[in-house]
């Protein structure tokens, strides 16, 4: 079967755009555009869009104006419109100047799409290309979810960056350029050891391809298997991540017992992908060397100490809870945390809590019939059942409660302040509401007005506090 014909079964597996849409090639001048371009043209009816060429002249090179001629010429060749953005060299950076050029690239490709109204830029990235990126990523020890090759389309807004090449070998497309009689132009520094990808390509590549021809395919496959692998432990971590870690703008909270009671591989990816999630827009991002080192130190070390960590981060042991933050940021004890650790309390259920405390609903039946001990605290309810799971969490912003003996509601905070409760250990505090949200307990502090009297009053339920403290 030959290219043209394989590529049409492709495009329309794709389903990327309709016949006659306005679609943009993203065209250099090198043979893989080119080989687009021609395979675009060369479509079916059916299935061809409205092509139009977009090319950046990046300046970067000597040849950089013979490239945008000649990818002009194409445009004429096709009898199809040829967009051209010219990157000046008084714009270029000191540094950073491939990533910087590629940034240009698709900042053109985007706003050339809005402004011909198309929804599509295609760009001639080949299989070739596909495994180089995943040896590179592999070798530079990228994290799990990053050792995965390009997709077949890549979402950026209203626009969607199509890669209709990627099934198809570099060999291939030279040998269609031959067959077809095409003209590209040969980038020189595509042959410079300089560069790490060039490297792969024509070395380090056909050395292990020595050792196994279908090198590739088992490449690909090994990131589509690790792909289809996070994307059914994912919703498993999520789960683990919404009982064990809360998000602060300046500081990701974790709740140490709950984190260092599951499987290590575990903890490493609820911390990773907590730590990912949490620094997505700050680039806070840690490797995967630190997040052991922070498991390590939550495993063993003391219950106040600190550890830093790279790019001015540090974590912050208090207790059952750690904070990692920036070292700026004093939150603990200047900004006002909301540490969203929630425990579910059903009739008949004991939990753990922290520091070995632990808290029960009981119906006072079964209350009556056991010995209490001292250290326990009581408080007497008479809630109905649909009141129930309680939940069992720390101070929320704004958390208010009816206190027995007084009128009106009080703030929890007002509360802890008039009971000169350091800030540092407002946060350990825990306070029990109703699965309405109304706070029953807040033990050893409070009781809300909810509460009854075992001597007076019909007691339903009994809530128990055991601590080690008392
Ligand atoms: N100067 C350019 N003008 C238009 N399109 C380009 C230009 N350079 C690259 N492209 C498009 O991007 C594709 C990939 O190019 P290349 O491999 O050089 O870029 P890369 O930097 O490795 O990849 P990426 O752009 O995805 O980061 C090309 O096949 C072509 O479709």
């Amino acid at each position: 079967m030959d290219l043209l014909q394989q590529f049409t079964g492709h495009i329309r597996m794709l389903d990327a755009w309709r016949q006659n849409e306005p679609v943009i090639v993203a065209v250099s001048g090198g043979v893989d555009s080119v080989v687009l371009l021609d395979l675009m043209h060369g479509l079916p009816d059916d299935i061809k869009p409205n092509i139009s060429i977009a090319h950046v002249n990046h300046h970067l090179r000597g040849i950089s104006d013979e490239e945008e001629s000649a990818v002009r010429t194409l445009g004429e060749r096709y009898a199809v419109p040829c967009y051209v953005h010219h990157w000046k060299k008084e714009d270029h950076p000191d540094s950073g100047i491939e990533k910087a050029a590629r940034d240009i690239r698709y900042g053109f490709f985007k706003e050339l799409a809005l402004q011909i109204g198309s929804r599509t830029v295609l760009t001639a990235h080949h299989k070739d290309d596909q495994i180089e990126t995943i040896l590179m990523k592999l070798v530079r020890g990228s994290a799990l979810e990053e050792l995965k090759g390009m997709s077949d389309k890549r979402a950026d807004g209203a626009v969607t960056v199509v890669r209709p090449l990627l099934p198809f070998k570099k060999s291939d497309l030279l040998s269609y350029a031959g067959y077809r009689q095409l003209q590209w132009e040969e980038d020189e520094s595509n042959t410079s050891e300089k560069y790490t990808r060039n490297r792969f390509r024509q070395s380090i590549i056909p050395l292990l391809k020595m050792e196994n021809p279908a090198l590739e395919d088992h490449l690909i496959r090994l990131t589509e298997d690790l792909d289809s692998l996070l994307r059914i432990s994912a919703p498993r971590i999520e789960e683990y991540k919404k009982e064990m870690l809360s998000f602060e703008e300046h500081a990701l909270c974790i709740s140490i017992p709950a984190l260092i009671q599951t499987d290590e591989a575990l903890q490493r990816r609820i911390l990773s992908s907590g730590v990912k999630e949490w620094s997505k827009s700050q680039a806070y991002m840690l490797g995967h060397k630190h997040i052991q080192i922070i498991i390590d130190w939550l495993k063993s070390s003391h219950p106040n100490t600190t550890l830093d960590l790279p790019g001015e981060l540090i974590a912050e042991r208090m207790y059952d809870r750690c904070m990692i933050r920036k070292k700026e940021y004093d939150s603990i004890h200047q900004v006002e945390t909301e540490v969203k650790i929630e425990k579910k309390l059903a009739v008949d259920q004991w939990i753990e809590l922290d520091n070995g405390s632990v808290m029960g609903l009981l119906t006072y039946e079964s209350f009556k019939a056991r010995k209490s001990s001292q250290n326990e605290r009581h408080l007497f309810l008479g809630i109905p059942p649909h009141n129930t799971p309680l939940t069992i969490r720390h101070r929320h912003k704004g958390d208010k409660m009816t206190v027995r003996g007084m009128t009106g509601t009080k703030k929890v905070k007002d509360i802890f302040i008039d009971q000169k409760i350091p800030r540092k250990d407002r946060e350990q505090i825990w306070i029990v509401t109703d699965s309405t949200g109304r706070i029953l307990w807040v033990p050893d502090i409070k009781e809300s007005a909810l509460s009854l009297d075992p001597i007076t009053d019909t007691i339903s339920y009994v809530l128990v506090y055991k601590t080690t403290e008392y």
